[in-house]
């Protein structure tokens, strides 16, 4: 086992507009497919018709201007949580990834402030798609996590969940290796959100890793988006889905621009007492995402399951 790849076997589920209206069959059976998605593969493909493919189109466009600007604007992105958000570019270990993103967008000026910072004149083609996109992508992130707590006959939680919970959105570019380069990317990893959800222009590089050791190439739909369980939604099912595996890995040919928006919770995340039972005791305390998030940038030693173990394993 190990580093072959794989064809796409994810699960592909379509939000269509009639899958989306709680309460309804095919709103149930669209939880249970996203449950038994990510207890089975820990992350899916969500066919998603809500969000016009212009728009999709268009951000993609002003990504590349956004990469384009001098480098000393973009390191002027920095925020609280650096590692995630702030601008990263050209690390020896990883020259051919450049990312940076906004944080707290539930924040209504998150967007035009992060656009002022890099256009200092402004950029309102920038921050009228950036925010469209953004509401949709949290929209979308929404719906999942509805869809994850009544999956597990939790609903009842899920408003108050809600009200604390929060996303950043970031922006990768990955260019492809040059001749003298070992093949670029980023190191395989998880993500330490509640869920990421990634779209990207067409260019496959995005691999993860399936329950028995090989690597999936990611093959997305057009208009489609990733979901994958990161460390909180590992230790809030108390052991139920595994945070995704997942790497990047470039070939020589066309740059590859993606979005990745993480979910988090502002508060304590606890296992709901639902999913504690004699064949399920009790995996993990009840622990502070935020605290999570500052563990990960100081502990990079550690890797995959053993940073949410170790943080606030029982
Ligand atoms: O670019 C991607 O598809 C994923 C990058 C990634 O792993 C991340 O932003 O955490
Ligand atoms: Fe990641």
């Amino acid at each position: 086992m190990g580093s072959e790849t794989k064809a796409n076997i994810l699960p592909i589920i379509h939000f269509a507009v009639e899958n989306l209206k709680p309460g309804t069959s095919s709103w149930l059976s669209t939880c249970k497919n996203v449950r038994d998605a990510l207890e089975e593969h820990s992350c899916f493909l969500i066919q998603y018709e809500k969000i016009p493919s212009e728009l999709i189109n268009a951000i993609f466009l002003q990504l590349e201007e956004l990469f384009n600007l001098p480098t000393e604007t973009k390191v002027q992105n920095i925020t609280k949580t650096d590692g995630l958000i702030g601008y990263v570019g050209k690390r020896p270990s990883n020259p051919t990834i450049e990312s940076m993103g906004i944080e707290d967008v539930i924040n209504p000026e998150a967007v035009l402030k992060f656009t002022n910072l890099m256009w200092s004149s402004g950029n309102d083609s920038f921050s009228e798609l950036m925010e469209s996109y953004k509401n949709h992508v949290s929209d979308l992130e929404k719906v999942v996590m509805r869809m994850i707590f009544e999956s597990y006959g939790v609903e009842k939680s899920y408003s108050s969940y809600n009200e604390s919970s929060n996303r950043m959105i970031r922006f990768n570019k990955h260019r492809p290796p040059q001749l003298n380069e070992n093949i670029g990317g980023v190191h395989e990893h998880t993500d330490p959100t509640f869920v990421t959800i990634i779209q990207q222009n067409q260019v496959t590089s995005l691999e993860v890793k399936s329950k028995d050791g090989s690597w999936i190439a990611v093959h997305f739909p057009p208009s489609s988006f990733l979901v994958m369980a990161g460390d909180a939604l590992l230790a809030w099912s108390n052991g139920r889905v595994h945070s995704t595996l997942h790497r990047v890995r470039m070939s020589p040919g066309e740059t590859r621009f993606s979005t990745a928006l993480f979910s988090y919770h502002n508060g304590t995340i606890q296992v709901p007492k639902e999913l504690v039972d004699d064949d399920h005791p009790l995996q993990f305390k009840p622990f502070d995402q935020l605290g999570f998030f500052r563990f990960t940038f100081s502990n990079f030693s550690l890797n995959d399951e053993s940073k949410i173990r170790a943080y606030c394993g029982v």
